[in-house]
């Protein structure tokens, strides 16, 4: 118990460094929205340059090459160096966000993720150069005597150093809370306009942010680093739960942040006591210390996260477009010949350099496939080709190859998908979070693990098939043709069968997830299952990489896996065209060892700058380009497409469709939603109070009142996006447990205020991937079949003339028309139209009222929101009037409208001039 104690106080100094990097996490993200990957790089440039200045005297500046370091007579006493420091990575913060942040303000959320992970390794480099990269252990400022706690003799510096880190933390509250510079700081990242508008430069204080940021973080490492050591080779370790901090104060509480720092430095402390015992397991010493942050990471996040995004959660910014032509052969077949010809006509070191970058294109394929098509961030896929490659190792050679390289791919999926289960909550830069610690995790824990691995068991046997070597070397020959015949054949299968994929119906629901979660589970996607096949996919494919990769290099060891490996392979694939194919190709091509490194560093010869030039040069094509090159792709193949006379044709006005039953008699038939009771509560917001009634088959009903009354609340609350209480019989069996997915599947669909369409996606494959059985009859422009869902879909909501263009061609009208097409395409019995009006013309208004009772009339149920009174009138049998979440009148159109508590509701309107709700958006 005395040694658990005394542990927990020693992990106070490495708990403090967590905290002062949580707490600049925080502070960055709450006055820029970015999280700040690079945060690790600006504390520790602080402390290196303190210590600089402290020993030798030397003031470090933030470059390479002439005057990047000035020497200013002899050491600095300890506090002053440690205050240059300070100031030193405080003005690195705030360059970069000039330089790199705010350029990147409105691009995507990824490019900002990426940008980050640029600047770390940028930084980590610039630190090795500057400063070695061998470990320092500078003086302590702290003192250093031992204090005597009920009889436990712990080292006074932790002592000041946790109360230290409990200061910072309470100024910067205090500072946040209560001066102007800090309330104007935490309202900067929510609303850049309100906070100019008042005066003051949004620009100036994001900067002020990163360099409050920066100095924190440099503070605290400069304090705890004579205890534990400054290595640029240890960023990663640091980086994870530097991040855990920031996320359990919710990238928004200082404080939480701070003593979260505190504790986990403490718990991660006795856990690596606990696994030094004799009595603890031997495959379990090594690296669980490590693997903790990500446990907190993975439990906290996923307490916190949603299956689905919350309504106003959605973001809005779109990643690089995805090409969705048919697959070009003729260029495939002449990448496959050039492949070969590079193959067949080189040798040696630059055979291998083409080999080298033929491998990367498996993990750049794999990054493609779970970010470019999923929107998944991922940073472990390094980790991932790892396993695979291990398990090879341990394998063989009781298992041969090939069935050893199908057993290294298997394992590789199973953990790959295992490290993407947090995706099902996590989204965007958290899930770079987690992933990034899974793979800090695997690699501490498994690669690093003798007890568990098999690294230094020796070489890998020759892969032998079919009695013919394919091994990489022999003799003098250092890369031979049959073993890049070998990758050769691998990638061109990977390349293809992603093309393919993405191109098909996977490709589609992929890109509906991509593009609105919210919509594609409305549309009967499986949202789960998607994100997770994804992760498999991906998986296999860096799997089959890292079995390469190790084949390549005939043995198996940690560096080609290391943690900093996976961030290279999302920032290559980034850069090169995140989306597609073609794109992993270039990353690939540029990929470190790769034919263009090799040529690079021929013609230039860099040297051990090679790093940090090739990081600034990463940061600079993603200040130029924020979309990477996929932007440039997507453009090149939408005018190949155009070219081949595939692009779009003009939109002409929605017509009427075939299956238009105008003026069939209406019949109010069997009952087909029942709600009793409805309530929904937004915190302490009672947005629905307790709301019940009946819709029967071939009956529309009006559902309407004033802004805010709690209409899509309902909605929302009936198709599962909303949690309620209440009952919800559809077909008389309870539907309120279910998900979105399956109500939808049930027969329950509905229209979004918002469209939500997916916008990588044409009208058709919007209307394709809502089908619950996709029909795979080939389809004619001219000749829709009423046996077709899609096509029905399509004639019955007047959209047929739409479907080959891309929503962002169509206005707002009809991108809800194309809302109710797609909503119609699982043939729901009961649809709910959430304003599908808005934004129509009186004609096309009309015309959708004589549509929406045709589909009535054909035996479904509609419950129709609407503001626009005539249209009600036109429309529905029955009209719900809500106000302030209650029911306050229910009848007909005539009744209702004449009703004085409903017209009491809209504000005195009188009955002629109400236009229920305050008109049309
Ligand atoms: N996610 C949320 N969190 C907190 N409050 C919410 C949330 N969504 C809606 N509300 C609140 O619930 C109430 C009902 O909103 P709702 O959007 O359902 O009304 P509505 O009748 O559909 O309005 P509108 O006609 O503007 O669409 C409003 O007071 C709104 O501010």
């Amino acid at each position: 118990m005395t040694e658990l104690a005394l542990f927990a106080l020693l992990g106070l100094a490495v708990g403090s460094l967590y905290a002062g990097l949580g707490m600049g996490i925080v502070v960055t993200f709450r006055t820029t929205g970015v999280v700040n990957i690079a945060q690790v790089g600006l504390g520790m440039w602080g402390a290196f340059a303190a210590d600089e200045l402290a020993s030798t005297g030397r003031l470090v500046l933030p470059w390479v090459g002439p005057a990047s370091a000035v020497g200013l007579g002899g050491p600095w006493p300890g506090w002053a160096a440690l205050a240059a420091g300070v100031v030193s990575a405080a003005v690195l913060g705030a360059a970069a966000h000039l330089l790199i942040f705010r350029p990147l303000r409105s691009a995507p959320q990824l490019a900002r993720i990426v940008a980050t992970v640029g600047l770390l390794l940028t930084l980590q480099a610039l630190i090795g150069l500057q400063f070695g990269t061998g470990t320092r252990r500078p003086e302590s400022l702290l003192p250093d005597g031992v204090w005597s706690v009920q009889g436990l003799d712990v080292p006074a510096d932790r002592f000041v150093l946790a109360g230290l880190t409990l200061a910072i933390a309470a100024v910067l509250v205090i500072a946040q809370r209560r001066t102007l510079v800090g309330l104007a700081l935490r309202a900067t990242a929510e609303d850049e306009t309100s906070v100019a508008l008042a005066g003051w430069s949004p620009n100036l204080l994001a900067a002020l942010g990163w360099a409050i940021a920066g100095a924190v973080s440099a503070t605290l490492a400069s304090l705890a680093a004579p205890s534990l050591g400054l290595s640029p080779t240890t960023f990663p370790a640091l980086l994870v739960p530097g991040l855990a901090c920031a996320l359990v104060g919710r990238l928004s509480s200082i404080g939480v942040a701070a003593v979260a720092g505190l504790v986990l430095g403490s718990v991660q402390s006795v856990v690596v006591y606990l696994t030094s015992q004799p009595s603890w397991p031997d495959w379990a010493r090594t690296g669980l210390g490590d693997a903790f942050p990500l446990v907190v990471v993975v439990l906290v996040l996923m307490l916190m996260g949603r299956s689905l995004p919350e309504r106003g959660a959605i973001v809005t910014d779109r990643l690089p477009p995805a090409p969705r032509g048919p697959l070009s052969w003729p260029l495939a077949a002449s990448a496959v010949t050039g492949a070969l010809a590079l193959l067949v006509l080189t040798s040696g070191t630059v055979r291998f350099a083409v080999i080298t970058s033929m491998i990367f294109v498996l993990f750049t394929l794999s990054v493609v496939v779970v970010t470019g098509l999923v929107g998944q961030v991922s940073l472990a896929q390094a980790a991932v080709a790892g396993v695979a490659a291990f398990t090879v190792a341990r394998v063989t050679p009781d298992v041969p190859f090939p069935l050893n390289l199908v057993v290294g791919v298997i394992v590789g999926t199973v953990i790959g998908t295992a490290i993407g289960v947090p995706a099902l909550r996590i989204r965007h830069g958290q899930l770079a979070v987690v992933t990034l610690a899974a793979a800090v995790a695997v690699d501490a824990f498994v690669f690093r693990n003798s007890a568990l691995n098999a690294v230094g068991q020796g070489a890998l046997p020759a892969p032998r098939l079919w009695g013919a070597d394919f091994s990489v070397r022999r003799g003098d020959d250092l890369a031979r043709w049959p073993f890049g015949l070998l990758v050769l054949t691998i990638v061109v299968a990977a390349c293809v069968g992603v093309a393919v994929m993405s191109r098909g119906s996977l490709g589609r629901r992929f890109l509906a997830v991509r593009g609105d979660e919210r919509a594609a589970a409305a549309a009967g996607i499986d949202v789960a299952r998607t994100k997770l096949l994804a992760f498999a996919i991906s998986s296999a494919l860096a799997s089959l990489g890292g079995v390469l990769v190790a084949y390549s290099y005939g043995q198996v060891s940690a560096e080609p896996f290391g943690v900093m490996v996976g961030v290279t392979f999302l920032l290559f694939a980034y850069i090169g065209g995140v989306t597609s194919v073609t794109g992993a190709l270039v990353a690939a091509a540029f990929a470190p060892g790769g034919l263009a490194f090799l040529l690079l560093d021929g013609v230039v010869d860099l040297g051990e700058w090679f790093p940090f030039v090739s990081g600034l040069a990463l940061l600079v094509v993603i200040v130029a380009y924020p979309q990477g090159n996929a932007g440039a792709l997507a453009k090149v193949s939408a005018r190949l497409a155009a070219l081949r006379g595939i692009g779009p044709v003009e939109v002409g006005p929605a017509s009427a469709g075939t299956g238009d039953v105008h003026g069939a008699e209406r019949v109010a038939g069997e009952p087909l939603l029942d709600v009793d009771g409805l309530t929904v509560r937004y915190g302490g917001v009672l947005a629905v109070d307790s709301v019940s009634f009946r819709l029967r088959s071939g009956e529309v009903l009006g559902l309407i009142g004033a802004n805010g009354a709690g209409k899509s609340s309902v909605v929302d609350a009936l198709t599962g996006f909303a949690r309620s209480t209440g009952g919800i019989r559809l077909h008389d069996r309870e539907i309120s447990g279910h998900g979105p997915r399956d109500r939808y599947r049930s027969g329950l669909a509905r229209t979004w205020q918002s469209t939500a369409l997916f916008l990588d996606l044409s009208v058709r494959e919007n209307i394709d991937a809502a089908t619950v059985t996709s029909s795979r009859r080939a389809r004619t422009e001219s000749a829709p079949s009423s046996s077709d869902p899609g096509d029905q879909a399509l004639i019955d909501s007047g959209s047929w003339p739409l479907q080959h263009h891309m929503p962002d061609e169509l206005s707002t009208g009809q991108q809800r028309i194309v809302g109710l097409a797609r909503a119609l395409a699982g043939r729901p019995s009961v649809l709910l139209a959430d304003e599908p009006a808005a934004g129509l013309e009186p004609a096309e208004r009309i015309a959708l009222a004589d549509r929406l009772r045709s589909i009535a009339a054909r035996g479904a149920g509609i419950v129709l929101i609407e503001h626009d009174l005539e249209l009600v009138m036109r429309t529905c049998d029955r009209v719900i009037v809500m106000d302030r979440g209650q029911v306050i009148a229910e009848g007909s159109p005539e009744a209702v409208r004449s009703d004085p508590a409903v017209i009491a509701a809209y504000l005195g309107a009188t009955p002629e001039t109400a236009v229920l709700g305050g008109g049309a958006p």
